[in-house]
């Protein structure tokens, strides 16, 4: 049998108030009230800013430094002031701080890139020398390498901003994670989804994960059965292979792990920003074997990239 929170004192879920950051928090609610009919009133959700959220007006490369969208959050769950926090995987560093863990990971949603844009259907149709514009490292160097001839732009904001940046004429499209517009409900924003084989999405594109005290028994039971067995098996397999790299926001990388037919396909890339080299590789394997898997594809393209190739970064 679960241990049930204390009645008179609600779950506290902590998550950044942006609009998909809060419909995360409220689809994690909605899964704890479900498994354990529990009413919405055991839960209470609290809204951290964090540093990324702060600064607005600048690159997320120029203010730097790793977990610019968590550091907040994790200290309020260390200090208990949270008991949960909910974030999009993608954005999570590789090792999370001393007496914190991720260890519940909700069914990924679509793990592809969406093509946004008033003007064309697809990248192929993008005219020659048109601007494209995109906070992401890894989409830019991904297009780059595609579509050299491509004027590539810096684009922060949320969805609104950067739709009406489009209306306005500032760059002819720009890309989403399919997950985050199906969240938004705004998949009809999208153009078209675009096949990882043509753009490889972010490491745990699409997943959100749970973090909480290692020494927290009772919110650990609360959440076992809400956590995605197949999920956690690819992000593990995806994360092995980030960690390896030592990504943070410097460093374009694109990987993504399938379970096909019992077995683990993982397939990774790493780019230099400017789209000038592209190396890739795939492995296929036992699922339980996914995080070593992950670390020998790094080590695969460590070795073809050879020493000099991050002092261009
Ligand atoms: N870096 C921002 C971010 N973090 C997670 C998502 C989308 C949801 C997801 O991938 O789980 C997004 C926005 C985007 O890339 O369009």
């Amino acid at each position: 049998m679960t241990q049930m929170p204390d009645p008179t004192r609600p779950l506290k879920i902590g998550t950044r108030g942006s609009v998909l950051a809060l419909a995360q928090a409220h689809e994690t609610r909605a899964r704890l009230m479900a498994a354990h009919d529990l009413p919405a009133e055991a839960f209470e959700v609290v809204v951290i800013k964090t540093t990324g959220d702060r600064v607005t007006d600048r690159p997320l490369k120029e203010i730097g430094g790793k977990g610019l969208f968590t550091k907040e959050i994790e200290e309020a769950l260390t200090q208990g002031e949270i008991d949960i926090a909910v974030h999009s995987m993608k954005d999570m560093p590789t090792i999370q701080p001393d007496g914190l863990l991720i260890d519940c990971l909700l069914p990924r949603e679509d793990v592809r890139d969406a093509f946004v844009s008033p003007h064309v259907a697809s990248i192929a149709e993008i005219p020659e020398g048109a601007v494209v514009g995109s906070s992401s490292l890894r989409r830019r160097a991904q297009l780059a390498h595609r579509r050299p001839d491509l004027k590539l732009v810096e684009f922060r904001g949320n969805v609104q901003t950067r739709l009406k940046k489009l209306q306005d004429g500032v760059a002819v499209a720009t890309f989403l994670a399919m997950a985050g517009l199906r969240r938004l409900d705004m998949l009809h924003v999208a153009r078209s989804a675009i096949d990882p084989a043509e753009m490889l999405p972010a490491v745990a594109q699409g997943a959100i994960g749970i973090e909480r005290r290692d020494d927290d028994m009772m919110t650990a039971a609360l959440l076992r059965p809400i956590h995605d067995v197949e999920t956690g098996q690819r992000i593990a397999a995806e994360r092995a292979f980030l960690a390896r790299l030592d990504g943070s926001c410097e460093t374009p990388i694109g990987a993504l792990a399938e379970l096909i037919d019992g077995r683990l396909v993982l397939r990774g890339q790493i780019l230099l920003p400017d789209g000038s080299i592209e190396i890739s590789g795939r492995r296929d394997g036992e699922i339980a074997d996914g995080p070593a898997m992950g670390h020998d594809l790094a080590e695969e393209l460590l070795a073809k990239a050879g020493p000099g190739f991050f002092d261009h970064i």
